[in-house]
């Protein structure tokens, strides 16, 4: 009911145990607060904000246009209603060292249990689109040592993303993942590794935990876990996935009901009332006030949710 009543203290020890547990973690998106819900439901490990649903909800493209402000309110409305560890997208930082500093408070005040900084110049873009470009070594580190100065709980995760493999190449990418380290980075996001040896060799190059991204239509096939995990992947995302999935349920169904002048057809594909209750725990709010529980469903007793 309400929120979870699990502090952002226990979700990043949660999630910095599962780190070091040695058994690989799945991390699906959610694309707003309830489909974390959901998430926590099915039995996933942790949530995970992506920055490219944010930027696509509010219906603009992933390439740095929402600001520090509506990425943490958003990823805090979401954090907030798991139990789950929250890992967000926080792009390049939203700036300079400095204000990568502060986005790392903000993150933590809004409870998240991660974020992962990318090495993109601005405007970024999508890690798995061609022609990126990435700042020098120097200025990436630079990013990764502001942000694990600025956390006030040592818990919190910074994960320094690097998206140098599809500029300057594999070995690019080992070198610049132990730079990153050296700077104070938790974890390494290889973005847009091209096979599943590629992610065994930044295993190799570096002593920390790992991140596949496994977002559909990219640069990466959909490797299975066993598969990343014998390459040695510490954590799984699957960034668009329920987003993609959830936007293309709603296109056939406004085609379904422009040719048909009625939704029937899809409604066996829907969730049920029921389940909508279900997942939003309505019949725990009854605790606080019968009368918020007294609807009735048609055919069915009051105060009964059914199956239907
Ligand atoms: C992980 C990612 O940064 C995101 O914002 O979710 C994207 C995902 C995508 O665009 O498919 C990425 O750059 O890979
Ligand atoms: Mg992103």
């Amino acid at each position: 009911m309400l929120y979870s009543t699990t502090t952002p203290e226990q979700k990043r020890a949660a999630l910095r145990a599962m780190l070091a547990s040695g058994t690989i973690v799945q991390f699906p998106g959610a694309f707003n607060p309830l489909s974390a819900k959901l998430i926590q439901e099915k039995g996933f490990d942790g949530v995970y904000i992506s920055g490219a649903v944010l930027a696509n909800d509010l219906g603009l493209p992933d390439i740095g246009l929402t600001t520090l402000t509506e990425v943490a309110t958003r990823a805090g409305q979401i954090a907030r209603m798991t139990d789950l560890p929250a890992l967000v997208d926080a792009d390049t930082g939203f700036g300079e060292p400095m204000n990568v500093a502060r986005t790392v408070q903000e993150l933590e005040n809004a409870g998240l249990a991660g974020c992962h900084i990318e090495d993109q110049f601005n405007p970024k873009r999508c890690g798995h689109l061609d022609g990126k470009n990435v700042v020098d070594t120097d200025t990436a580190a630079k990013r990764i040592r502001a942000a694990a100065d600025a956390r006030r709980d040592p818990d919190f995760l910074i994960m320094a993303r690097t998206d140098i493999r599809a500029v300057d190449g594999l070995a690019a990418a080992q070198d610049r993942a132990r730079a990153l380290v050296d700077a104070g980075a938790d974890a390494i996001f290889p973005e847009a590794m091209a096979t599943v040896a590629e992610f065994a060799a930044i295993r190799d190059a570096v002593d920390v935990p790992i991140l596949a991204n496994m977002t559909e239509f990219g640069k990466s096939d959909l490797f299975t876990t066993k598969q990343l995990a014998d390459a040695g992947v510490n954590m799984v995302i699957y960034p668009v996935t329920l987003l993609r999935i959830a936007m293309r349920a709603a296109e056939r169904t406004l085609e379904a009901l422009k040719a048909e002048g009625t939704q029937e057809a899809e409604v066996p594909n829907m969730l049920t009332r029921a389940r909508l209750y279900e997942l939003v725990d309505y019949e725990a709010y009854n605790h606080f006030d019968t009368s918020v529980f007294n609807f009735q469903v048609p055919g069915r007793p009051a105060q009964s949710l059914g199956t239907k």
